[in-house]
Parts: structure tokens; C-alpha cells; sequence
């Protein structure tokens, strides 16, 4: 089995890829799309991303590209706590004040704007790929005053020096990793802990129909299926046009769930099942387990 992850080494994805698929082979892609299209291609087994974040909200590339490109099946979730670093080339240690770049990904910039904002005022924060996308430019470019905001997993994978530890702006940063394949089959852990089903379902509504949306909440709520998460994104086909992903947080009941996806679709609604899986929670920043 290949497992694919969002790399460079020593992301944040890599770490989830790490506890979950601990002794399988893992190979990093530069993006997600690479990884979403390495799957389709049968490069790996499945891959690795991030889907949402507890403070940034959802990583719209990830729902964008599985929704209008690569249409793969989520087979998992991990759930995985998120603590943040400031850290730079041990040459400039002494110097972290004065840094004229912060490099990341824009969630982990986004989670600790207040720290940047507060101790590196008018640094230019810098998009990069991925967190350890960053730490790698870093280290790679002592010359420059630069800074990368990354995990710990990062800072020792590259030889920088963390200055500043744990600068995500509020605590109970997590982040939902997905894990993508081909086939419907979840996946299962016996190690890391356990925290539900749940199925992910992508509706688009029937075209300018007053009420569309409430009645397809009310399918959902008068079969007391629990919704954790109902997100909207642009079809992409013209202002105004959006469709819905939404969660469904309980096991499949095929007797409720079909009912629910045909009740949708007499009501006009496009409806795709995206997966149906398990969830499960790593507690520490990088927890790591025997193997599946
Ligand atoms: O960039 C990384 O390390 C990732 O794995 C994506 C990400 C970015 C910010 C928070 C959590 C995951």
C-alpha cells in the first residue's frame, strides 16, 4: 500500500500519515490536487489532505478540486491537534525580531495572525504549498532574515530553531484530514481513538426554487439525522450558483439515508454520496501507533 500526503516531509499531513499508516510506504505530492490526481492515476493506494481547519475553516482546494476535478471517495478522517511554531535558521536566532519574511500556508499564517501581527509587524507573510514548504525554504536560504511558521516535526526535519513556540492565536486548533480513494471501502484503525461515522454528501439545489434549502435541511431533520457541518461553495457556473456539502454524523442506516438521498432527488436535488467512513483523533501533535 502507497499512501500519498500534501509534502514536503514534515507537514502537518505527513505527521497524520505517519500515526495512522505507521510502516506503510508514504510519498509526498507538492499539492493537493498532485496528490488527488496520483490516486486517480493509481500511483497510490490512497492519499492524505487537509479538509478544515478549527479556526481557518474549510481548505476550499481540497472541496473544489474532489467536487469539479477528481472525483475520489473519502474512505477516512483523522482529526489532528494543530500547535504552531515561529522558527528560523539557528544563524538568526538572536535576530527572529527582525524578520522581513513569514512563510506558510495560509492557514497556519491566518492562525496566528494576532502573534504576527504583535511581535513581527510588518514582516511580509508569505503563501507557501504547505507548512514544511516553508521551514524547507528556510533552511535552504540562511542568508536571508527569514522566519516559517511550522510543527516541531518540521523545525527537527530541517535543522531550524524554534523562537518562538505555540503561536496559534486560539487553543483547540484542530484540523480534519481526509483520506482519499478510488473504492468505497472505509478504512479502519485499531490503535488511534475511535470517534464516530459519518457520511459526507455533496447536494446542489433545483434552480432558483424559493424554500429549496429549508426543504432539504427538513429531510435531514425529520429523520433526526444529525448534521455536523453544512458548507456552501460556488458551482462555478455564474454568480449566485452554489452547491452544499454536508455531514452527516451517525452510521449509514441504509433504510433512513436512502430515503433521505431519494426524498432530495424528488425535491430537483443533484445528490453524490461522497463517502461514507470512519473518524478518528489523534491526541497528541504527533501521535505515533502501531500499525493498522
Ligand atoms: O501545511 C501543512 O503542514 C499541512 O499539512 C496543511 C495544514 C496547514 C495548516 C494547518 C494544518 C494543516
Amino acid at each position: 500500500m502507497k499512501v500519498g500526503y500534501l509534502g514536503p516531509e514534515a507537514t502537518f499531513t505527513h505527521g497524520a500519515v505517519q500515526a495512522f499508516f505507521s510502516g506503510k510506504e508514504s510519498i509526498p505530492y507538492a499539492t493537493i490536487p498532485d496528490c488527488m490526481d496520483a490516486v486517480a492515476k493509481g500511483e497510490i493506494t490512497c492519499a492524505v489532505v487537509p479538509l478544515e481547519n478549527a479556526i481557518e475553516g474549510s481548505v476550499n482546494i481540497t472541496i473544489d478540486y474532489l467536487v469539479h476535478e477528481q472525483p475520489l471517495h473519502i474512505v477516512g478522517e483523522i482529526a489532528v491537534p494543530i500547535k504552531q511554531h515561529l522558527a528560523v535558521h539557528p544563524i538568526n536566532a538572536d535576530n527572529w525580531r527582525n524578520v522581513e519574511r513569514v512563510l506558510s500556508h495560509p492557514h497556519a499564517l491566518a492562525q496566528c495572525h494576532k502573534f504576527l501581527h504583535t511581535y513581527v509587524h510588518g514582516a511580509v507573510l508569505e503563501q507557501m504549498t504547505s507548512t514544511s514548504a516553508g521551514a524547507k525554504y528556510v533552511a535552504e536560504h540562511e542568508g536571508e532574515c527569514i522566519a516559517a511558521v511550522c510543527n516541531e516535526f518540521a523545525v527537527e526535519h530541517y535543522g531550524l530553531q524554534i523562537v518562538a513556540h505555540d503561536i496559534h492565536t486560539y487553543k483547540g486548533n484542530y484540523t480534519r484530514f481526509i483520506i482519499l480513494a478510488k473504492g468505497e471501502e472505509a478504512l479502519s484503525h485499531a490503535f488511534i481513538p475511535y470517534t464516530g461515522e459519518k457520511s459526507t454528501w455533496m447536494i446542489t439545489l433545483p434552480f432558483n426554487q424559493a424554500g429549496a434549502l429549508h426543504q432539504v435541511l427538513s429531510a435531514f431533520s425529520w429523520r433526526k439525522l444529525n448534521l455536523s457541518k453544512i458548507e456552501s461553495r460556488p458551482m462555478k457556473t455564474g454568480l449566485g450558483n452554489y452547491f452544499f456539502l454536508i455531514d452527516v454524523e451517525q452510521t449509514w442506516d441504509e433504510v433512513l439515508m436512502r430515503g433521505a438521498k431519494e426524498e432530495l432527488e424528488a425535491l430537483g436535488c443533484g445528490v453524490t454520496i461522497i463517502g461514507r467512513y470512519s473518524c478518528y483523533v489523534l491526541h497528541t501533535e504527533m501521535e505515533n501507533s502501531p500499525s493498522m
